[in-house]
């Protein structure tokens, strides 16, 4: 489990982290975003001591890593393994020795040593290249190695900072697959600082939009992406293209996850509201949940607040677009009128 509270880190007169609190529980992958410059690198180096926060405090497995110093800092260090952009592997290592250097550091013995990186490459699948050099290996492989040396100490809590950067897709959804299995079979907290939000969807429990050094918004993938009016689950989720409407149809834009929402939505809402133009539809696989975005054209006689209500009912967040914008914004997350 990873608390962190208050956390602050200052460099001179700029303050690139303001007060941040955020917690994964054992076992959740959680991904942290936000633009270039947010303060995204310095919060993982800020969790795994590599800097000292200014203020605030940072517990790993029930201990504050800002209060302790020398050998119980290196010591607590060893429940964080870490996951670089380019995994950062040592050329002229081969890849089984950049994975035994953390042990070798640690002073295992040679058996010892041997045994853990045999199992390790087994587990990311890179047995068969044990003896290649960083070189000889292809940037999923170099990232492959990467996450065999940050398990190297057997960590509580994996840090992945722009782990499938530069990736092509197939070896992105490699490593996602890989990540999520090592959540699942060993119960590794996972905390992933990226920019893709194809990776918060593959992969991702919970995510946090760090802005300027603060959260400026936060929650369960699947809840982000079914909030009306907010600019992480548009980033997550943008809407397929709106298409023009018809004549004589209101548009409104839906968003529901499937798990809380009945298959036969469709036809309920139809019984209420009367025809409904499917115009464009959407649905993805997030957090394990199905999420679906579509346009449907309404009488745009309707009572607007009446629609957001009966889409309310059904579960699903409604909007209604006026002049390419949206005009009302209600539905399961409350309503507001714009
Ligand atoms: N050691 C340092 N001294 C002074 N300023 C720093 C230092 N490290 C980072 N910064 C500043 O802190 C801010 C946040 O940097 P950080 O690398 O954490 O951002 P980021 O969100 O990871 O960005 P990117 O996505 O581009 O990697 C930047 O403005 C950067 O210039």
């Amino acid at each position: 489990m990873i608390e962190i509270s208050g956390l602050t880190k200052v460099y001179g007169q700029t303050t690139v982290l303001d007060g941040i609190d955020f917690t994964v529980a054992d076992g959740e992958i959680a991904a942290v975003v936000g633009p270039s410059g947010a303060g995204k690198s310095t919060l993982a180096r800020c969790i795994n001591l590599l800097e000292r926060p200014t203020a605030g405090s940072v517990v790993v497995g029930g201990r504050d890593l800002a209060a302790l110093s020398g050998r119980e800092l290196r010591r607590a260090r060893r429940e964080i393994g870490t996951v670089f952009q380019s995994a950062n592997l040592l050329r002229r290592l081969t890849a089984a020795q950049n994975v035994a250097l953390p042990m070798r550091h640690r002073g295992l013995e040679d058996a010892e040593v041997r045994r853990r990186v045999g199992d390790l490459l087994e587990r990311v699948d890179m047995l068969h290249r044990a003896n290649h050099f960083p070189s000889q290996l292809s940037g999923g492989q170099r990232q492959r190695i990467g996450i065999a040396r940050g398990l190297a100490l057997r960590p509580s809590v994996l840090l992945a900072d722009e782990a499938t950067s530069g990736l092509d897709p197939e070896s992105t959804r490699s490593i996602l697959g890989l990540l999520t299995g090592l959540r699942d079979e060993l119960g590794v907290t996972l905390l992933v600082i990226t920019h893709e939000m194809d990776v918060v969807r593959g992969i991702a429990d919970q995510v946090a939009q760090l802005d300027h050094g603060r959260i400026v918004e936060h929650g369960s993938v699947v809840d982000v992406v079914r909030r009306s009016d907010s600019p992480l689950s548009r980033a997550l989720l943008p809407m397929p293209p709106t298409p023009r409407a018809p004549e004589g149809l209101a548009l409104w834009t839906l968003r529901y996850a499937a798990d809380v929402v009945s298959p036969f939505w469709l036809s309920r809402a139809s019984a209420q509201l009367g025809d409904l133009a499917l115009l464009s539809a959407l649905t993805e696989e997030v957090g394990g949940s199905s999420v679906g975005r579509l346009t449907v054209g309404l009488d745009p006689n309707q009572d607007a607040h009446r629609v957001a209500s009966v889409f309310e009912a059904l579960g699903i967040t409604a909007e209604r677009q006026i002049m390419g914008g949206i005009g009302v914004v209600a539905g399961a997350a409350g309503e507001t009128a714009a």
